[in-house]
């Protein structure tokens, strides 16, 4: 779990995050959502450590991050499993390697153990025949996989994807989204995602923290985003047609 207080994040004297407060569960996919340029990579970035904030808390499972020694930040990092946006697979390694990778970086354990790790990591995301191809040899939606489970090898207690579905067509995008919610729930991980993909609210969005500014300007589950009058939340909901048909739909139901 992570529980998130007050945050504020500004550079050069700009401020990008403006107090932000919220509580991300376990066992739940989070999603962050907001406009380009709202703050959701540097919120993410902030949940990663890779940023350090002027004022605020982020707690990890009840230890607050500016209070943990550098022990206690290097196991968090540990505990941290990552799905950068496009992948971010390493080209001239096969995907078990890739997989391998933060295995060996992390892990004293015998090859042959890691091996098996990996084979079953690879299994779990459904990938049972890739073992030795490259990533130029495998579609954009394996590539994902084989990124979930780079991210996941380790035994992450957080899993954070930048934009997990970019580049996917609708379809794949979905079987992708799902996927990292079974896992999410499978292994009680603590999931956040930055997305800007409305499919991806619907589908997963157990909890969605929505940004406008810097600000949280809403949060809440995707059974509640259709309903919500909140002003901020509509006009970006709504920018898309077909959200809109979806809301009239509702609101004729309703009445
Ligand atoms: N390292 C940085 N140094 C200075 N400014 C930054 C840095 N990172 C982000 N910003 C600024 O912070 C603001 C929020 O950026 P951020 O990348 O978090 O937006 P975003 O919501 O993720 O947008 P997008 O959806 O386009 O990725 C922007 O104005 C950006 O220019």
């Amino acid at each position: 779990m992570i529980v998130v207080e007050n945050l504020h994040k500004s550079f050069d004297g700009t401020p990008v995050l403006k107090g932000i407060s919220t509580t991300f569960e376990k066992g739940k996919t989070n999603l962050i959502i907001g406009q380009s340029g709202s703050g959701k990579t540097v919120f993410l970035k902030s949940l990663l450590g890779l940023f350090t904030p002027e004022e605020g808390n982020i707690i990890y499972n009840g230890i607050t991050y500016s209070e943990m020694d550098d022990d206690q930040k290097r196991e968090l990092r540990q505990q941290m499993g990552m799905v950068f946006q496009g992948s971010a697979l390493f080209d001239s390694m096969s995907v078990q390697e890739n997989v391998m990778f933060p295995l060996k970086m992390f892990s004293k354990a015998p090859l042959s153990e890691m091996q098996d790790r990996v084979d079953f990591v690879l299994n779990r995301v459904k990938l049972t025949d890739a073992h030795h191809k490259f990533p130029s040899e495998i579609s954009g939606g394996m590539q994902k996989r084989v990124a979930i489970a780079r991210a996941i090898v380790n035994k992450p207690q957080y899993l954070f994807c930048d934009e997990p579905n970019s580049g996917l067509d609708p379809k794949t995008a979905i079987i992708i989204d799902n996927l990292v919610q079974e896992i999410t729930q499978e292994y009680d991980i603590t999931t956040v995602i930055n997305t800007h993909d409305m499919n991806s609210v619907m589908e997963i969005g157990e909890k969605i923290v929505f940004l406008k500014d810097g600000h949280k300007a809403w949060e809440g589950s995707n059974k509640e985003i259709f309903r919500t009058d909140n002003e901020a939340v509509t006009n970006f909901v709504y920018s898309s047609e077909l959200f809109k048909k979806v809301r009239q739909m509702y609101i004729e139901e309703r009445n």
